[in-house]
C-alpha cells in the first residue's frame, strides 16, 4: 500500500488542481469544476472583421465534432469500427514511475487535455506509484478492483491509460473492468483522425492507426468484439461469446497488410510532390523557416502574427496536421518562407512519427527552426526537450543536420514579470513574444533575418544586356552593393550564393 497510492482527480480538468493529503496512502486532487458546456473554449477574436480561412476551418471542425462509427473502406473488418473511438465518459489512469508528484500530475493533466480534445468528458483521474507498470494489468492487480469501483461509481464507459499498452494488458484490463480500455497512443491517433483534413493527412493517420492496430488485433480484438456485441444488443454475440475466429483474424490481417502497402505507396507519391515543391524553393534559394514546437504552443498563431496567413488556431491539441507554407520578407527585404508544422508531444507515438515522415521533413529541411514554447506552461523546459528529442531523431533518421534553432517563448501576455525573469534563466537565449498582443514580434522578425543564411560570395561582373535574366537573379537572390548601366552591359557588385557566382563567372572581371 505504501508505494501504491491511488490518486484521484475529481470531474473536470485537472489543470491547476490542488493537492490535499487525504490518507497516508492516498492523495485526492480536488480539481476545479467541470467545463460547463460542451464547448472547447475557443474565443473568437472580436477584432477580426472577416472570418479568415482558419476561422472557417474551425467552424467547420466544430460543427463536425464527434462523428461516431463512420464506416470506411475497410468496413468489412470487424475491428475497424474502433478506429474512430467512441469515447464519452472516461476515467484516466497513470502509472507514476519516476519524478516528483508534480510530474505525475502534469502528465495526467496532459492526458485529460488530450481526452477532452478527442471529445470526451473526464470524470476522474488516478495515478498509481509503482516502479514499473504491471506486465499483466498495467496498474497493480490489487488496484484494478479499486479502479473498477471508480468506473462503477462514476458511470464511465471508457478507461484511458497513460502509456502504450500491449494487447494482453488491454484485454486483461477490459476483462476485469468491463468497459473499453484504450491507451494514450490510441487516444492521440484518434485526435489525429478527427483533425486530418487533407488527403495526405488522412492517409498518414490511417497508416499510423493500422500499424498500431495490427499487433493488437488478436487479443484486443476478441475483448472488443465481445464488448461491442454486448452493447449492440447481441448483434455480433453477447457478453461471453468468443471473438472473431482464427480464419477471420487471418483475413483481417491480410486485408490490413494490403491496405498498409497501398497507403505507403500513395504517401510516397504525395511526398514526392511535396519535396519537388520544396526543391523548387531551394533552387530559387529562398531560405526556409520552420515553426515547430509542442502542441498548442501557438505555432499557427505565430505564423498568423508574422504573415497574416489566417491559418486555423484552436485551443486544442494537434489542431494543425497539414503544414502551411507562406512567403515572407525580412525587414531588409529578403524573401523567405515560413512553414507552420504539426505539433509535438511527449512520447509522440512512433507510428505517427513514421506515418508523418514527409510532413516532419519540413522541420529538418529548414534553414532555421523557430521553436515555439508556451510561456504559460508550468514545465516549459520539458516540452522544449521533448521537441528537441523528436527533431534530432528525425534528423538522424534522414542523415540530415539538426537545423539551427531560435527559441521563442510565446504567450507572454499571460505570464507575469517574475515568471518571465525565471524563464529567461531557464531558457537562455530565448526571445519573448505574444502572438496575440504583437509584443516582441518585430524583434523576432529582426532575429529571423539575422539568422537566415545570407549570400556570401562577393562578385563584380559586367553582364551583357542579352543576359538580363542573370541581372534579375542577382536582384532576386543576392544583395546588391552597386549597379551601373554601361555601354557594354550592366555592371554589378553584389553578394550572391556560390552557384549564382558560378553562373556569373564568365562575366567577372570582363569590364
Ligand atoms: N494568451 C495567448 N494565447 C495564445 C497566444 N498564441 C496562441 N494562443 C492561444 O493558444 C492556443 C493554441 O494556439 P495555436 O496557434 O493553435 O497553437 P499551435 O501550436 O498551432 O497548436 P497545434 O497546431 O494544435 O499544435 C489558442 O487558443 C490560441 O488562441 C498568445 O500569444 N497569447
Ligand atoms: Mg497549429
Amino acid at each position: 500500500m505504501k508505494n501504491s497510492a491511488l490518486w484521484s482527480h475529481e470531474a473536470g480538468t485537472p489543470a491547476g488542481a490542488r493537492t490535499t493529503a487525504e490518507a497516508d496512502d492516498g492523495i485526492r486532487l480536488d480539481g476545479e469544476a467541470p467545463l460547463d458546456d460542451g464547448d472547447f473554449g475557443f474565443q473568437p477574436e472580436s477584432d477580426l472583421a472577416d472570418p479568415s480561412a482558419g476561422e472557417m476551418a474551425l467552424e467547420e471542425r466544430a460543427s463536425l465534432r464527434r462523428v461516431a462509427g463512420l464506416s470506411t473502406e475497410l468496413a468489412d473488418i470487424t475491428e475497424v469500427e474502433y478506429r474512430r473511438l467512441r469515447l464519452e465518459r472516461v476515467v484516466l489512469v497513470g502509472v507514476w514511475t519516476e519524478g516528483d508528484a508534480a510530474h505525475a500530475e502534469t502528465s495526467l493533466a496532459e492526458l485529460a487535455r488530450l481526452a477532452e480534445t478527442a471529445g470526451s468528458e473526464v470524470l476522474d483521474g488516478l495515478v498509481q506509484r509503482r516502479p514499473r507498470p504491471d506486465p499483466a494489468t498495467y496498474v497493480g492487480s490489487g488496484k484494478v478492483k479499486e479502479l473498477r469501483d471508480v468506473v462503477i461509481s462514476t458511470g464511465a464507459d471508457t478507461v484511458i491509460c497513460d502509456g502504450e499498452l500491449s494487447a494482453g494488458q488491454l484485454r486483461q484490463l477490459e476483462d476485469k473492468l468491463k468497459v473499453k480500455v484504450i491507451d494514450r497512443t490510441a487516444l492521440i491517433l484518434d485526435i489525429f483522425a478527427q483533425h486530418a483534413s487533407s488527403k495526405e493527412g488522412k492517409a498518414q493517420v490511417e497508416l499510423a492507426q493500422l500499424q498500431y492496430f495490427l499487433p493488437r488485433l488478436r487479443g484486443w480484438g476478441e475483448a472488443m468484439s465481445r464488448q461491442a456485441g454486448g452493447r449492440a444488443g447481441g448483434a455480433t454475440g453477447g457478453v461471453g461469446t468468443r471473438g472473431p475466429g482464427e480464419t477471420k483474424l487471418e483475413t483481417d490481417r491480410r486485408l490490413i497488410h494490403k491496405r498498409i502497402s497501398k497507403l505507403r505507396k500513395e504517401l510516397k507519391a504525395m511526398s514526392t510532390v511535396r519535396s519537388t515543391k520544396r526543391g523548387r524553393r531551394e533552387a530559387q534559394h529562398v531560405p526556409g523557416v520552420a515553426i515547430a514546437g509542442y502542441t498548442n504552443a501557438g505555432k499557427s498563431s505565430l505564423l498568423n502574427a508574422l504573415t497574416g496567413a489566417g491559418v486555423l488556431v484552436e485551443d486544442a491539441l494537434f489542431a494543425t496536421l497539414d503544414p502551411t507554407t507562406r512567403r515572407a520578407e525580412t525587414p531588409d527585404g529578403r524573401p523567405h518562407t515560413l512553414t507552420d508544422t504539426v505539433g509535438f508531444v511527449r512520447h509522440l507515438p512512433h507510428q505517427l512519427v513514421e506515418a508523418f515522415r514527409s510532413t516532419l521533413e519540413e522541420v529538418t529541411a529548414a534553414d532555421l527552426l523557430v521553436h515555439v514554447v508556451d510561456g504559460s506552461e508550468p514545465q516549459p523546459h520539458e516540452q522544449v526537450s521533448a521537441v528537441r528529442t523528436v527533431v534530432s531523431d528525425i534528423a538522424a533518421e534522414h542523415g540530415a543536420p539538426v537545423p539551427e534553432e531560435l527559441l521563442v517563448v510565446n504567450k507572454v501576455d499571460q505570464v507575469d514579470p517574475t515568471r518571465i525573469a525565471e524563464l529567461r534563466q531557464l531558457l537562455p537565449g530565448a526571445v519573448f513574444v505574444s502572438s496575440h498582443s504583437g509584443e516582441g514580434i518585430a524583434n523576432l522578425r529582426e532575429l529571423i533575418a539575422e539568422r537566415l543564411p545570407r549570400p556570401d560570395v562577393l562578385i563584380d561582373a559586367l553582364v551583357p544586356y542579352t543576359r538580363g535574366e542573370l541581372v534579375a537573379r542577382v536582384h532576386a537572390e543576392g544583395e546588391l552593393v552597386a549597379e551601373e548601366h554601361t555601354a557594354d552591359g550592366t555592371r554589378l557588385r553584389a553578394k550572391v550564393r556560390s552557384d549564382l557566382a558560378g553562373a556569373l563567372r564568365p562575366f567577372v572581371g570582363a569590364g
